[in-house]
Parts: structure tokens; C-alpha cells; sequence
């Protein structure tokens, strides 16, 4: 039998668009090469003019897509898990516990609030105040962030962790993104722009940044994608910060509306 002659030419026209729909039809045809494609004639295909070659291309990319996004989820799964060495006590590097809390309480929400405010109140030059008060405005816009990207994408944490963090909100039980990544990449950059200048201490910053992210999946709190779009996410939302800078005009312009309220009430 001819491989150029149609199979069946009684067939009608939407059969054979479905056969051409089929995803092993579609996967034999895109592992043909397009010369091959293009001069067999076959009536099933664009060579008799009912549809452009590319429209094997636009029906084959979604799956392709989907097959890429599904690789890289177990292999994230997968890596997750093997890094996850200090989820529990009895974990391989359950005696490494105690210090990756510990990474995990330096960069939780709490201690970076209370010690902004503490700094901000204690700060006697104007340049100091104003330094202050943008990264608390950038800690709250952080965990504003955060608690809506986590409620929309409502990604579950590893089964392998155990739920005993301190101070969580409900949108915590969520891992995407990874909380404290994103406030380690935000304050990271903001301690290098403001406030750390020696070279030595910006080195011990940036292992700092590191190190917390590395904590996360080492306690099985997180997937290696959640840190890294949580990277991602606090880096871009430094410039939101920077976008957003309250000067002393803005702030002197804020204080004075909030005495106005106060004497009015
Ligand atoms: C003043 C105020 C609203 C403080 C809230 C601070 C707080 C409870 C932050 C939550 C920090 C936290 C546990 C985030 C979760 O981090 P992941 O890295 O596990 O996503």
C-alpha cells in the first residue's frame, strides 16, 4: 500500500480531523521530518491545504509545555526530599536542627519588625528615621505580598514537615512562595544599598541570604522552587521599595496629617 495514499477516502472531513487531533497521531507526525511532512501529500494533512503546517506546532506546544512543567516538578519533588535532611530529630542531620531553627528565626517576620521599629525609635538623625521606616513599610508590603501570592497558588509544604513554626498566619501552611526567601532577598539588598558598607559584612549578608533559603528546604519546610521564587519575589520587591521610597518631605507631610487627626479627635 501506498504510504502517499489515504487510508480511507470515505471518511468524512471531521473524522479525519479528529484522527490528526490525536496525541499519538500528533506525536508521530512532529517526529517527521518536515521535508518528509511537506512531500507526502497525505490527505490528512496541510499538504492537501486543510490547515497550515504550523498548526501541529500550536497543537503540540501546550503538552510540551505541560510535559516540561511536570519534569521539573518531580525532579523538585524529588530534590526537595533529598535535601530535607533535617525535617525531624531522627532525620540523617536531625543534630543540625537546632541551628537551621535558628537561620529560620533570623529571618522570620517578628524579629525583623520589632527590631526595625526598635532602631527607628531609637534613631536620632532624620537620614536614620527615614532608612527605618521604609524597610518596615517594605517588611509589611513583604508579608502583604507573600500572604496573597500564597492564598491564590495554595501550594501544600513537603509531607515530610513537621508544622512547628512559631507565629503563623493561616496563609502559612502554604509554601509558595517561601516567606522567609523573599524577606532575606528583600532585607539583603536593603542592608547592602543602606546600611552594611564594609566588605566583610556584606560577604557575611549575602551568606546570610543564602543560608536562610538553604535552611527552608534542609527543615522540609519548602520545595526548592518555593525558595527560589521567593528569591526572586524579595529581590523585585526591593525595587518596589526603592519605587515607593517615603522621603522625609512624604513623611514629614504624613506626620503632620496624623497630629492634625489626632487634635481633631
Ligand atoms: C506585626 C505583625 C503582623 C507580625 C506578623 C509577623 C509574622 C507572624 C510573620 C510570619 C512569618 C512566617 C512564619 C512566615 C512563613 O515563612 P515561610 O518561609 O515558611 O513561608
Amino acid at each position: 500500500m501506498s504510504l502517499t495514499k489515504p487510508l480511507n477516502r470515505s471518511s468524512p472531513p471531521h473524522l479525519l480531523q479528529r484522527q490528526g487531533s490525536d496525541p499519538t497521531t500528533a506525536r508521530l507526525r512532529a517526529s517527521e521530518s518536515p521535508t518528509r511532512r511537506r512531500g507526502s501529500g497525505s490527505s490528512t494533512g496541510s499538504a492537501s491545504g486543510q490547515g497550515p503546517p504550523e498548526e501541529d506546532g500550536i497543537r503540540l506546544n501546550p503538552s510540551l509545555i505541560r510535559v516540561a512543567l511536570s519534569s521539573l516538578l518531580a525532579i523538585d519533588l524529588w530534590l526537595s526530599k533529598q535535601l530535607g535532611v533535617c525535617a525531624c530529630e531522627d532525620s540523617s542531620w536531625g543534630s543540625v536542627r537546632p541551628l537551621m531553627k535558628l537561620l529560620e528565626i533570623s529571618g522570620h517576620g517578628i524579629p525583623w519588625l520589632a527590631g526595625t521599629a526598635y532602631c527607628l525609635y531609637k534613631s536620632d538623625s532624620a537620614a536614620g528615621q527615614e532608612v527605618m521606616l521604609n524597610l518596615f513599610m517594605g517588611l509589611l508590603l513583604d508579608l502583604i505580598l507573600v500572604g496573597i501570592v500564597k492564598a491564590v497558588v495554595r501550594r501544600r509544604r513537603p509531607a515530610h514537615n513537621r508544622m512547628d513554626m512559631f507565629a503563623t498566619f493561616s496563609v502559612d501552611r502554604y509554601s509558595f512562595p517561601s516567606g522567609h526567601a523573599t524577606r532575606a532577598a528583600m532585607c539583603g539588598r536593603f542592608l547592602l544599598a543602606h546600611l552594611v558598607l564594609a566588605a566583610p559584612l556584606r560577604v557575611l549578608v549575602l551568606l546570610w541570604v543564602g543560608l536562610v533559603g538553604l535552611s527552608r528546604v534542609m527543615l522540609g519546610r519548602h520545595n526548592v522552587t518555593d525558595v527560589m521564587f521567593g528569591f526572586w519575589m524579595g529581590y523585585c520587591q526591593y525595587n518596589l521599595v526603592e519605587m515607593l521610597w517615603l522621603s522625609p518631605q512624604t513623611l514629614q507631610g504624613l506626620l503632620g496629617q496624623s497630629v492634625c487627626c489626632f487634635k481633631y479627635i
